[in-house]
C-alpha cells in the first residue's frame, strides 16, 4: 500500500427507536474496526455539526434503521432529507455505502428499507456495497444460526420479536452485521489505497 494511504474511515449513521437496530450498529462498528477501519457511530436523530463533518470526511457511510411501515423510520427519513445539502455539492460522491435494518417480522418488508438506502446512496453517487453472502437457512441441513439466515442480498437484515428486548437480537443477525462491517471496511481500504496510488 502507498505510504499516502490512511486507514479507512467508516461511519455508521443509524436510528433505533427501541434499541434493537442499535445492537446491529454496534456489530457493524465491531466488524469494521476488526478490519482495520476507524469507525464513528452516529445517531442520526441527535446528529450535530461535528458529526456531519465526520460523515463528510468518511470513506464509507453505512446507513441503519429499523423498518417502520415498510421503509426506514421517520427519524431516518428526516436525516435523509437533510443530506440534500450534501447532494447539492456532491460532497458524498464516490464514498462507499451500505445498509442494515431490523424488523419485527421475518420478512417484514425490509427490502423497502434497504432499497431506500440504495436509492439514497445512488442519489449521492456513492458506491453501494452489498452483503456478499449467500442466503442461509434454506436447505434441510441449514440452520437459523447461519449467516444471512433471512436471505437478503442488498444489506444486513435482522428480525427481532417486537416484544423481546435488545438482548434477544439474534446472534446470527449480529454476526451478519459484523460481516457487513468487515466487508465495507475492506472495500473502503481498497478505494483509499487506489486513490493514494493514483495520486502518487
Ligand atoms: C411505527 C412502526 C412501524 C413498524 N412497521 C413494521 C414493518 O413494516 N414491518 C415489520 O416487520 N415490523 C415493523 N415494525 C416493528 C419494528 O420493525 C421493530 O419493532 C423494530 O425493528 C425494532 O427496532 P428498533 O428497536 O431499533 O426500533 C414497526 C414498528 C413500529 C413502531
Amino acid at each position: 500500500m502507498s505510504a499516502l494511504a490512511h486507514a479507512p474511515v467508516v461511519s455508521v449513521a443509524y436510528h433505533s427507536g427501541y434499541g434493537h437496530t442499535a445492537v446491529l450498529a454496534e456489530a457493524v462498528r465491531a466488524g469494521a474496526a476488526e478490519a482495520g477501519a476507524t469507525v464513528h457511530l452516529i445517531k442520526v436523530d441527535e446528529i450535530d455539526d461535528a458529526q456531519w463533518a465526520l460523515l463528510d470526511a468518511s470513506d464509507a457511510i453505512v446507513f441503519g434503521s429499523p423498518t417502520y411501515m415498510g421503509t426506514a423510520s421517520g427519524a431516518f427519513h428526516t436525516f435523509a432529507e437533510a443530506t440534500s445539502k450534501r447532494w447539492f455539492g456532491d460532497v458524498w460522491q464516490d464514498k462507499v455505502a451500505a445498509g442494515f435494518t431490523n424488523s419485527g417480522s421475518k420478512n417484514g418488508d425490509k427490502s423497502g428499507t434497504l432499497g431506500f438506502f440504495q436509492t439514497l446512496a445512488a442519489q449521492h453517487a456513492m458506491s453501494w456495497v452489498n452483503l456478499g453472502l449467500k442466503p442461509g437457512w434454506n436447505t434441510s441441513t441449514a440452520s437459523e444460526h447461519d449467516l444471512n439466515r433471512l436471505g437478503f442480498s442488498a444489506g444486513a437484515a435482522a428480525q427481532t420479536h417486537t416484544d423481546h428486548g435488545v438482548e434477544d437480537v439474534h446472534k446470527a443477525d449480529i454476526a451478519t452485521a459484523e460481516h457487513l462491517g468487515r466487508r465495507v471496511a475492506q472495500h473502503a481500504r481498497v478505494i483509499v489505497a487506489g486513490r493514494a496510488a493514483l495520486a502518487a
